[in-house]
């Protein structure tokens, strides 16, 4: 489908504007709003709700109210309400990768793929809802019996980032819904849009007021704090950056609440001399390029043995070379614009930094000019060891190559960094493959491949990348908690 000024302005009309609070659609107490931007022109979509402190109260009252109810609906209900959520994202996928087109920049295509992969969790977890099992057993005393069984957590707050605005929330609400759980979901300012759309189709999928309630918001600490020191909250779940993933976790401390935290990367992408090359830039186009580079799991260290560092960069820069910046709309996008001027400034500081330092420019290494926050497809030879754009995680289409001659230094070179969510290994050598994955440190390793989310694996990260999994057969336990019922002896007198 193509897209027109006309259709666009059809769809952001379709998208509601308010708060979800207790199952209506409401303007903030305030009466206040915030814009939203297209960060291909700089142009304002829409405005909404803006959320505060009065507002968050009120959905977290609306998500208390409901709990119980909630947790009492059938497993089999919940699950229902998921799969048809399923069909009617699976249904409406234009609008949804249209809407996160226009609102996040990434191109069409890229965002059909995040609609697939955003649905998939809906599917997943309609599926797993009937699974929470529990076990009967008797003591190893022969005496009593323990009986274990899986509740919901309760009342849960999802903070989800921009730069998957579907994929991150129902990566969240499904397992949350499937458990029996509650949720407000604050989605984030620069990407709102989307989150709105989706929790209208949860709506419309049956899942009763109170169950899930929106509040987007300009002031995330001020709206969200104090839902966080509320002893109804029961659970914190939060995607976005280690530096307020370690504020967040601070303050969850207080009330001591259950957290999941899916945080920032550093992803090495190792290749070996054994590595079929081809299949290995290919990897690294994923990698590198998903998302224009602004994905936790973006490679953003290739680490790549000193025979095959010229061959590697040469066949790269060649592929990148053909990759079109353009409006996500455009037929020809195949990357979109970074998300704003203060994150496109960021990448352009660090390939300055790291060409400062020695490095060369094979490819790009400049901001693209004219309107929107685009940044150059762009490969780094030459990078030093100890410069910023290996130790930060860069969020944008930069490849920074350095190389090494050992397995060890690989190892060595793949480790040094506080994050540990993905690594990419490429080499023939399932051995060598086997050992990389027991070496590294790390949460997921792409072993040939270079994407690995997958609504069926458990995806998180090790070291300050992460606490928690989402998706898999993991994911719905961090919505559960255990309970244990010690029963007497049934013989005895
Ligand atoms: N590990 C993962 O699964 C995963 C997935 C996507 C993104 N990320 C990470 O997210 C980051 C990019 O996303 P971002 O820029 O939106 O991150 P961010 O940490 O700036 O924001 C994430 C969310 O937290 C909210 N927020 C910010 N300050 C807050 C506060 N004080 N209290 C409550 N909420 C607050 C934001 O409004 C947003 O909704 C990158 O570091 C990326 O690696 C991780
Ligand atoms: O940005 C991180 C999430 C990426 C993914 O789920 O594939």
């Amino acid at each position: 489908m193509t897209t027109t000024p006309q259709r666009e302005a059809e769809l952001l009309a379709s998208v509601p504007t308010g708060l979800l609070i207790d199952g209506r659609w409401r303007p903030a107490v305030s009466g206040k709003t915030f814009e939203v931007e297209d960060p291909s022109t700089g142009k304002v979509l829409l405005s909404i709700a803006d959320a505060g402190p009065e507002d968050g109260a009120a959905a977290l009252d609306a998500a208390a109210a409901a709990q119980e109810s909630w947790a009492k609906v059938p497993a089999r209900e919940r699950g229902e309400i998921l799969r048809r959520a399923f069909e009617m994202v699976t249904a409406r996928a234009e609008d949804f990768a249209l809407l996160m087109t226009l609102e996040m920049g990434k191109p069409l295509a890229e965002a059909r793929g995040e609609v697939t992969y955003g649905a998939e969790f809906l599917r997943w977890f309609s599926e797993e809802a009937v699974r929470a099992f529990g076990r009967y057993s008797v003591s190893p005393d022969g005496k009593s019996r323990l009986l274990v069984t899986k509740k919901p957590v309760g009342p849960c707050l999802l903070i989800t980032p921009w730069n998957f605005p579907l994929a991150m929330a129902t990566r969240k609400v499904a397992p949350a819904v499937a458990a029996g759980c509650t949720m407000v979901l604050k989605s984030a300012n620069l990407t709102p849009l989307t989150s709105q759309l989706f929790a209208a189709v949860m709506m419309e999928a049956g899942l009763p007021a109170g169950v899930l309630n929106v509040i987007p918001t300009s002031t995330a600490g001020a709206t969200t704090g104090p839902l966080i020191k509320d002893s109804r909250l029961r659970k914190l779940s939060f995607t976005g950056s280690t530096e307020v993933g370690r504020r967040l976790l601070a303050d969850a401390s207080e009330n001591v609440l259950r957290t999941s935290m899916e945080l920032g990367g550093n992803a090495p992408f190792v290749v070996f001399e054994d590595a079929d090359v081809d299949a290995a830039v290919a990897g690294a186009m994923l990698a590198k390029l998903r998302n224009m580079g602004e994905a936790c799991t973006a490679a953003n260290r290739f680490i790549v043995h000193d025979s095959v560092a010229d061959e590697f960069a040469e066949k790269f820069a060649a592929k990148m070379s053909g990759m079109t910046t353009a409006r996500g709309t455009e037929a020809e996008s195949k990357v979109g614009p970074l998300i704003d001027a203060k994150s496109r400034d960021k990448v352009h500081e660090l390939v300055t930094d790291a060409v400062a330092a020695g490095a060369v420019a094979v490819i790009g290494g400049a901001a693209v000019e004219g309107p929107g926050y685009f940044y150059q497809p762009t490969i780094l030879k030459g990078v030093t060891e100890g410069t910023r754009i290996l130790s930060e995680e860069i969020f944008g289409p930069v490849a920074p190559i350095i190389t090494f001659s050992t397995e060890d230094e690989a190892v060595r070179l793949a480790n040094n960094t506080e994050y540990g969510l993905v690594a990419y290994v490429f080499t023939k050598d399932l051995n060598r493959g086997i050992r990389m994955g027991e070496r590294l440190e790390t949460g997921m390793l792409g072993l040939n491949a270079g994407v690995v989310s997958n609504a069926a694996a458990p995806f998180g990260g090790v070291k300050q990348s992460g606490l928690g999994r989402e998706g898999g057969l993991e994911g719905i336990e961090e919505y559960l908690y255990t309970q244990y019922i010690g029963i007497a002896d049934p013989y005895a007198g």
